[in-house]
């Protein structure tokens, strides 16, 4: 047998604040799926959580995140090619943003999602290797898809520790788990170190002192100027959150599971965690504006996958951003075109074959919330060799009706899915 364990992120929505996605977009291959499998519900992380897509992706891989985890920086800057000097650098998943450099009041935390990757690279690189004048300290500042980088905080002499606030508001460290907070005040916050150390202090007044150096030397930056020419927002200023000073050690996938696993993967978080958990990676190109490209290309990545393991992880990232932006039609319309160009010749690569099929989501992001909220989400397993559920379609409240039940916490969901499949029931 082989396993499709396909992640749509945060396509689920809150079904109490009104029709979800699921329920307004026509889906006919995910719900023909879901009509041939087993249901239930998952809280990704847990009840009370809303999880940032790193961890909740740990999480629903198997693996408990407030056991061994080390946060969404350090996965970042993997999945972005960079390494980190464990005791002397700092990872931290980055945001350009848009902001009153005079107030520093947050006026868009993505600067308008119009950031091309390219213009970025450019900003990126006006900041990569700057001194920041004390501790012999640098920063290493890489662009990865829009208006997301990774920033690595360094210093050639002092330790530093990961045990620093975010200086984005929208997110608050628990631990390693990064938590979206509901509402925020729109400013960019001052890092404090979350511990009593030296280590912690010198990160967080480097923190802050890179905030400084970003927002004086991204203000009249050329690409800004012509963004601004154009009615854009420029991108004067980068968010850092989630900090991290190692990769997390945890067992490989195939060795916990017994499973060779595969990673169709297009943001650098996910590649990151493939990386981490020693998946055969195929990286695709992000997203563009040309859907059904994009999902040939993924699928094309699926089948080459198949063929050589036993499971092969695809996560596509396209509810998620319209989810955050609160815009209801192009969520539906992202659940429509994973629908035509990816389920529905996917249902076709497994007919008449021995391979099974999971889909769920990472977290829910609410078109009603634009955040990530704790939210189950629904889950179906498919397996010629099961018994179906019989529910009508790939909703949350259909999937509620499943024979699965709620998973409580994400981490349990693969373990107890792999003893269905090998007791064939
Ligand atoms: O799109 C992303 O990278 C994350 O899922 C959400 O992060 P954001 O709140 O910074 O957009």
């Amino acid at each position: 047998m082989k396993l499709v364990y396909l992640v749509l992120d945060g396509v689920a929505d809150r079904p109490g604040d009104g029709p979800t996605s699921l329920e307004l977009s026509s889906h006919p291959a995910l719900d023909e799926l879901a009509k041939r499998s087993k249901a239930g519900l998952m809280y990704t992380i847990g009840k009370g959580v809303a999880p940032e897509s790193d961890a909740a992706v740990i999480s629903i891989l198997g693996y408990n995140p407030h056991e061994e985890y080390t946060g969404r920086g350090p996965l970042e800057a993997v999945g972005a090619g960079l390494s980190i000097r464990e005791g002397y650098e700092v990872a931290f998943r980055a945001n350009f943003a848009t902001i009153d450099p005079d107030t520093r009041r947050i006026v868009d935390r993505r600067c308008g999602r119009n950031l091309t990757s390219e213009e970025a690279r450019e900003l990126a690189r006006a900041l990569d290797g700057a001194e920041l004048g004390v501790y012999n300290a640098y920063a290493r500042v890489v662009a990865t898809v829009g208006h997301r980088a990774v920033v690595v905080i360094g210093s050639r002499d002092f330790r530093l520790s990961d045990a620093v606030e975010n200086t984005d508001p929208a997110y608050s460290k628990q631990g390693y788990v990064s938590v979206a907070k509901p509402t925020f005040e729109p400013f960019v916050a001052r890092a404090r170190p979350l511990e009593d150390t030296e280590e912690a202090r010198r990160t967080a007044e480097l923190v802050n002192a890179f905030t400084e150096l970003s927002i004086s030397v991204l203000r009249d930056h050329s690409v800004n100027v012509k963004r601004s020419k154009e009615g854009k927002l420029p991108a004067n200023a980068i968010l850092l959150r989630d900090s991290g000073g190692r990769l997390p050690r945890l067992q490989p996938i195939s060795e916990k599971f017994g499973l060779s696993f595969g990673a169709v993967a297009e943001m650098p978080v996910e590649i990151g965690i493939a990386r981490v958990l020693k998946m055969d990676v195929e990286a695709v190109p992000p997203p563009t504006g040309d859907k059904k490209s994009d999902y040939r290309v993924r699928l094309e990545a699926t089948k080459k996958l198949l063929e050589k393991s036993d499971a092969v992880y695809v996560h596509l990232k396209g509810p998620d951003e319209p989810g955050h932006d609160g815009d209801l039609k192009a969520k539906v319309e992202s659940v429509e075109a994973i629908d035509a160009y990816y389920v529905s010749p996917l249902l076709d690569l497994i007919e008449g074959e021995d391979i099974a099929v999971i889909v769920t989501a990472d977290h829910a992001t609410p078109y009603t919330r634009k955040s990530h909220t704790d939210d189950p989400v629904p889950l179906i397993l498919y397996s010629p060799n099961l018994h179906h559920d019989g529910v009508e379609r790939f909703t949350e409240k259909e999937c509620s009706k499943g024979s699965l039940g709620v998973f409580q916490h994400g981490w349990e969901m693969l373990p107890k899915i792999l003893e269905v499949l090998r007791g064939g029931r």
